[in-house]
Parts: structure tokens; sequence; C-alpha cells
């Protein structure tokens, strides 16, 4: 990936919003009127006991790329290569229990987006030949990903960004609006939300809290 692309990439993981049926009562309402506030990427991250497969999971991730085409915003799947590669989604995310990425990277071509969970220098180093961004958190207590791992704060956002000036970083986790100077200010270049807009009682002003900083 060239440094346009990067930089491309970069600013369009200002405010990711991750989302599945188990984070919202209404996933279609509340990530279209997300995409319709100020998120600039959206990730269908379908987990848990009762998330939907199969033909369910397919049929909702194919209303949500058409609303995220609509609204010019990059539609990435979680973990499920097939399902990406079946609907032509515009990437992937993958964490460290999931596919190598070396193998997702060969599955998806060279065109389409790759981001890699990553909780250290060592997984950092071994994503960056086939990612095109790294998700790194959780920075404060979450709610919404039950194996998410100790909380980290910003440090590791801090050493990535000063051995790898230009790659694209996203920090996730528990983080709120009051978080996200800091986060950024540490060498993010977005942040990504799941239950500060998926859970609040008004999705739009959630959203917009986060789309104006
Ligand atoms: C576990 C995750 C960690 N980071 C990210 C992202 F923000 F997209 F990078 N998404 C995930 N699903
Ligand atoms: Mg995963």
């Amino acid at each position: 990936m060239t440094s346009c692309t990067k930089q491309v990439l970069a600013k369009q993981l200002r405010l990711y919003f991750v989302c599945g049926t188990t984070d919202a009562s209404d996933l279609v309402t509340t990530v279209k009127t997300a995409l319709r506030c100020g998120v600039t990427c959206f990730q269908f991250r379908e987990k848990g006991k009762d998330a939907l497969y199969g033909d369910e999971k397919e049929a909702m991730a194919r209303t949500l790329q058409h609303e995220c085409r609509e609204a010019k915003v990059p539609f990435i799947i979680n973990d499920d290569v097939e399902l990406a590669l079946a609907i032509d989604a515009d990437g992937i995310h993958v964490g460290q229990d999931d596919l190598p990425a070396k193998q997702v990277r060969e599955r998806l071509g060279p065109d389409k987006w790759l981001g890699v969970s990553v909780h250290t220098m060592e997984e950092v180093s071994a994503a960056l030949p086939f990612a095109d961004y790294v998700g790194i958190g959780p920075i404060h207590e979450t709610r919404s990903k039950l194996d998410a791992g100790i909380v980290r704060g910003t440090e590791l956002i801090q050493q990535v960004r000063r051995h790898y000036p230009l790659l694209p970083i996203v920090g996730i986790g528990g983080i709120r609006p009051d978080h996200v100077p800091a986060i950024i200010d540490d060498g993010a270049d977005g942040v990504a939300v799941i239950s500060a807009i998926a859970s609040a009682p008004d999705v739009a002003e959630a959203t917009r809290r986060f789309a104006c900083l």
C-alpha cells in the first residue's frame, strides 16, 4: 500500500463504528442513523450466543453494505472471510485468534482493506506485511467484548506510532467522546466505538458528539 493510500485510509478510520445485532436493538436503524451523523467507517461484527448466522447473517450484511455504499462509507466485516468475499465487502477485520493475516491477505487480494487487532509489538510486526491498519485496545474498560483483555490505555498506540509513523492505527475499547482528543494526540488516526453509540438512547446525538471532535 502506498503512503498516499495509507493517508486516505487513516482519515477514513477517524470514527469507526463497530456493531452487530447483539449490540443494538434495531441494527439497521442504528447504523443508518450513525452513517447519517458522521461515522466514517463501519464494521459488521456479529458475535455472541444470539448472533445471526448463515443466510440471515448474509442478508443482514448485504442490507448494511447497501447503507454504507449509499453513505460512501467503507463496509468491513469482522472475522468472516467467506462472507466478506461472498458479498464483496470493502474489507475484513481479524483478531489474533482468527485466520492468520497472511492467509487472509492471500484470500482477499491486494485491493481490499485488512485490519488486524494487535496487543504487542511482536503482533504488530507480524501483521505489518499484510495489514492496512491495526486495532489497538482495550484502551478503557469495555462492556462490548467479554474477552477484551487487560485495559492498556494508549501505551501501545504511542509505541507503535513511534516505530511506524505511517501505519494507520485505530484505538478501541470503552471509548467515550471525552477520551478522543488524548487518543488522537497519542498517535491514533481514529477511534472505534461500539456501545457509546449502539447503546445510546439517542444514537444521532451520541454519534454527533464523536463526529464533531
Ligand atoms: C476486536 C476488534 C479490535 N479492533 C477493531 C478495529 F477497531 F476495527 F480496529 N475491531 C475489532 N473487532
Ligand atoms: Mg475475531
